[in-house]
């Protein structure tokens, strides 16, 4: 398995140009298999969750091809196969299959997800949903299988009972072609669910508020793709560069961004006492002077990002005072805090609160990127630390970062990966 190799200290300076959004790309691929014409997605990023789901859509005889940015899906000949296990465990957003699925022909055996281990992440909340719209949904030894009713599936006023993003796309996914309306209520808001209404409702869907707590879907027979989607940029990647620019930075200018996707991290940049131009789709962030400790709640969009509390970390740890970090959403995604202590930070954990306190010195080490953003915290610690710093489990970094190497090589890191 590869590792990344970072020799710390290098300052940072150019341009890096963000890709399409994971988490709105890896929802539309399965979305794709709702369409009856070949379906085209630009600025599509260059990460493992999409190969991954396109082994998964070749499984259903779903050809797709990715070039440069472009990834064409042709699910005309799509057979109804299950998909118990395979890659469909090795990312989480594979549940997305089952509201696809359901959603083209009815009936859906998917494994359950694997993704990211940052705590536990049920499902409860889609079963609810897929229930709502009348299919009947069993465990059948570890894969879920759901069926539609002889009738098919009706619209249903589904109320979410937390926020959920995973939730929401699938209610979504099944109910754009059931028959009748359906409204979700404390729908989750965030930027990838707008991608998605927009990209379902140029097929011909009709879905309605994404972006607000009310989503109302009226469903239609069938949907068909006539013109390329572009992606949005991805704002955790863009978050993930923005805070390395503070942290190692001699000026440097992060591209394609739609900076609103950002409000509440540029708003705690800013209050740390990060100086930054915000462009019409560019940040250029200044090398950091002294900067000021903050406090950081994660909450679902607008709020703070649970994906971006652990690339601001090691920013943080530049910083003078005591700074709290709460993440509501999965209170215990702190796999990343016993790498930067063995890295020289001085951090504690109390009742699921991380508390921080100012580190001049890191030292570079062996350490295990045990999940996404937890690996890119650990590549900013690595800029920022002396000597060499190993990241291990690199390809959970590789599942969601576009061509992280060649980025962080064009800004001027050294940096390597090696087998
Ligand atoms: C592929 C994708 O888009 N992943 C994102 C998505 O994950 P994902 O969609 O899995 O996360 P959710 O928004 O569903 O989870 C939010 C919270 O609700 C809980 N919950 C969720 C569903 C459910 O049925 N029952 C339940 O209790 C979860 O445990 C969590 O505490 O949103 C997360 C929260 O912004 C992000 O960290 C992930 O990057
Ligand atoms: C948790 C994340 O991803 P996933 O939901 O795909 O595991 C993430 O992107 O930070």
């Amino acid at each position: 398995m590869e590792k990344m190799l970072i020799h710390g200290g290098k300052k940072l300076s150019g341009e890096v140009v963000i890709g399409g959004a994971k988490n709105s790309t890896v929802a539309l691929i399965p979305a794709a298999i709702l369409s009856r014409t070949p379906v085209t997605l630009d600025s599509v990023p260059h990460i493992q969750d999409v190969y991954n789901l396109m082994a998964i859509l070749s499984d259903m005889n779903v050809k797709s091809d990715f070039t440069e940015n472009v990834l064409t899906i042709d699910p005309t000949e799509i057979n109804d196969v299950p998909l118990p296990n395979g890659k469909i465990k090795s990312l989480r957003a594979s549940y997305y299959f089952m509201g696809a699925l359901l959603g083209r022909f009815g009936k859906a055996i998917v494994g359950l997800p694997g993704g990211d281990d940052i705590g536990p992440r049920p499902i409860d909340q889609h079963i609810k949903g897929f229930e709502a719209l009348g299919a009947s949904v069993s465990n059948e030894h570890g894969a879920m299988a759901i069926k539609a009713p002889a009738e098919g599936l009706h619209g249903a006023r589904i109320f979410l009972d937390m926020v959920s993003v995973g939730a929401t796309i699938n209610v979504i996914l099944a109910a754009v072609t059931a028959k009748g309306r359906t409204v979700i209520e404390n729908a989750a808001k965030e930027p990838e669910i707008i991608d998605l209404a927009t990209y379902l409702n140029n097929m011909g869907g009709k879905v309605r508020g994404a972006g607000t707590d009310v989503i109302r879907i009226d469903g239609v027979p069938t949907l068909e793709a006539h013109n390329s989607h572009t992606i949005i940029p991805d704002r955790i990647e863009a978050g993930t560069y923005l805070a390395m620019a503070a942290a190692v930075g001699e000026g440097v200018k992060v591209k394609n961004i739609i900076s609103e996707h950002l409000d509440a991290f540029l708003a705690k940049l800013e209050e740390m006492g990060v100086v930054m131009d915000v462009g019409e789709d560019s940040i250029f962030v200044y090398p950091s002077g002294d900067l000021k400790m903050v406090q950081i709640k994660t909450m679902p969009y607008p709020g703070f990002a649970t994906d971006l509390q652990q690339p601001i970390t090691p920013l943080m740890l530049k910083a003078h005072g005591e700074g709290l970090i709460i993440d509501t959403i999965y209170p215990k995604r702190v796999r990343h805090i016993p790498e930067l202590l063995r890295m020289g930070a001085d951090i504690t954990i109390e009742n699921d609160v991380i508390i921080l306190h100012h580190c001049d010195h890191l030292q570079g080490t062996e350490v295990a990127a045990e999940e996404i953003r937890a690996g890119a915290c650990l590549m900013i610690a690595g800029l920022m630390a002396e000597g060499t710093t190993t990241i291990t489990k690199v390809d959970n970094i590789l599942r969601g970062y576009d061509r992280v190497v060649m980025k962080l090589r064009g800004l001027g890191a050294d940096v390597e990966l090696v087998d």
